[in-house]
């Protein structure tokens, strides 16, 4: 008798402790992109990966993308990119799962209530760094494979995956790989599916159909050769701090309004159906408030909330380089400082002219300070906000899958964070893109105690074992 999806979420149901445990061995691994000095440990992540998606029998090959270069002009390897295939069944669909191995940097010292790399079950709840953003979603796909192969079911398409290790530091190299592989390893794909993005709440299921760009930008002052005791030189010195602070503080005002010139004057205005679809969706700005701990939001209804996430530009300032930031009282005046802050873009705005808006704007900032100090300022990310067709049958497999695990109809939605590879799927192939978002609101991706719901991981992975089923019925036959 042949098996059902059914007896694929009984697997899953059944082996929750050896998901678990899989999950915890990832998170242990502290792949952090943007930490040179922890390269080797995304090096290790991408190998056990690839030995894992072998031991399913599928076919990998690790591509060298070749090196980045860092701040100080050194050459460092970039992890290869993972591109494998499990089943190659010419009368069947092919769907490529998109997923990222690297995490964002975590320390105790932080705020952490457990250690960010040693996975911790609380109260249903899998606290990590990586658990939701994204090595939680990466396995749910890998274990949703083998739920089928334990139960001899065949997988109703053909799946194909592409992993890498530099999301969190802006994909370097993968762009250009998309794009040389577009008609080969890409070409008999007929959908792509990244689950990498969050519900709106912690109930309501969601698919994701758009995301914001990102453009992060750097800014270099430098006053003296070595750090300087602020008693003795104190009142002599130009201070880079001083210059620096005055130049983040001109950047956006106590409303959010971001100050550079011109910065809003591409930005597409809201349609009739964005303003409905933030009007429709499963969203309590008073549960968003709590969740995140903020007295009170820069907005107060939930179309004026999700519109200024979705549809409208933000300036965040994320710290500076080289300024002290231990316990205690320092007295230094740092010689040099690197300011750090990032637009999030949306559609019509474009990297190249946020790049000269924001340079030119700087510029004569720093120049009206009449400092004498050395200035620089770099973008070393710059990415186009980006917007799926949701009409298309990858939603339609998407929405029924989410349909029959939660019992829900799934929000449609779109997030303010960014995947560059989105972008160079739209740029290169002509592949839909559907964000199968899996975790919840409050997972706290990026921040302290990110964690990823016990149940969000379990039925996660029946949700991915329902959309490679859908798939095999909702895309057109040739
Ligand atoms: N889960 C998606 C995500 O967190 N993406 C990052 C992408 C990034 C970070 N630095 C450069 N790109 C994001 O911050 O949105
Ligand atoms: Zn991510
Ligand atoms: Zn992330």
């Amino acid at each position: 008798m042949t098996s059902s999806i059914q007896d694929v979420f009984t697997h899953i149901e059944n082996n929750q402790q050896l998901f678990v445990k899989r999950l915890a061995e990832w998170v242990s691994v502290r792949s952090v992109s943007s930490q040179p000095e922890l390269r080797g440990e995304v090096l290790r992540m991408v190998q056990m990966t690839a030995q894992h998606i072998e031991r399913l029998g599928g076919a990998v090959e690790m591509v060298d993308i070749g090196t980045e270069t860092l701040a100080d002009g050194s050459k460092l390897a970039l992890p290869p990119v993972i591109l494998a295939e499990i089943g190659r069944d010419p009368a069947k669909k092919t769907v490529c799962v998109y997923g990222h191995l690297d995490v964002q940097p975590a320390q105790l010292e932080d705020g952490w209530d457990s250690d960010p790399f040693t996975l911790t079950h609380r109260n249903g709840k899998l606290y990590g760094r990586g658990a939701t953003d994204d090595k939680g979603p990466v396995l749910s796909w890998l274990n949703c494979i083998e739920s089928f192969q334990a139960v001899s079911k065949a997988l109703p398409v053909n799946v194909k995956l592409c992993l890498e290790g530099m999301e969190e530091s802006g994909s370097i190299g993968l762009g250009e790989l998309i794009a040389e592989r577009g008609k080969s390893f890409f070409g008999n794909v007929d959908c792509v599916c990244i689950s990498d993005s969050y519900w709106l709440g912690t109930q309501t299921p969601c698919l994701t159909f758009g995301l914001r760009g990102l453009c992060y930008f750097e800014i270099e002052v430098q006053c003296a050769q070595r750090d300087l005791h602020s008693g003795v030189y104190g009142g002599s010195v130009h201070e880079a701090m001083t210059d620096l602070t005055q130049i983040l503080a001109s950047l956006v005002d106590s409303s959010g309004r971001i100050l550079v010139p011109g910065i809003y004057k591409s930005v597409k205005p809201l349609s009739e159906m964005e303003a409905q679809l933030c009007a429709n969706v499963d969203f309590s700005p008073e549960e968003y408030r709590l969740e995140i701990g903020a007295t009170t939001l820069q907005q107060h209804t939930k179309e004026d909330i999700l519109n200024h996430r979705w549809h409208l530009p933000s300036l965040s300032i994320h710290g500076i380089e080289g300024a002290f930031s231990e316990l205690g009282q320092k007295t230094v005046i740092p010689s040099r400082v690197v300011g750090k802050f990032s637009i999030r873009t949306v559609p019509n705005m474009e990297p190249d002219e946020v790049e000269r808006q924001v340079k030119d704007y700087v510029a004569q900032t720093f120049s009206e300070l009449r400092s004498p100090n050395r200035f620089r300022i770099t973008m070393p990310v710059g990415s186009q906000a980006w917007v799926a067709d949701s009409t298309h049958p990858n939603y339609t497999a998407g929405r029924n899958a989410m349909r029959r695990v939660f019992g829900v109809e799934p929000n449609l939605i779109r997030d303010g964070c960014s995947i560059p590879v989105t972008l160079d799927f739209a740029r290169h192939t002509a592949l839909n893109v559907l964000l199968l978002s899996l975790g919840a609101c409050d997972d706290g991706a990026h921040s302290q105690n990110e964690k990823f719901n016990l149940s969000n991981y379990m039925n996660g992975m029946k949700v991915m074992a329902s959309y490679l089923e859908e798939l095999s019925l909702v895309l057109p036959k040739e």
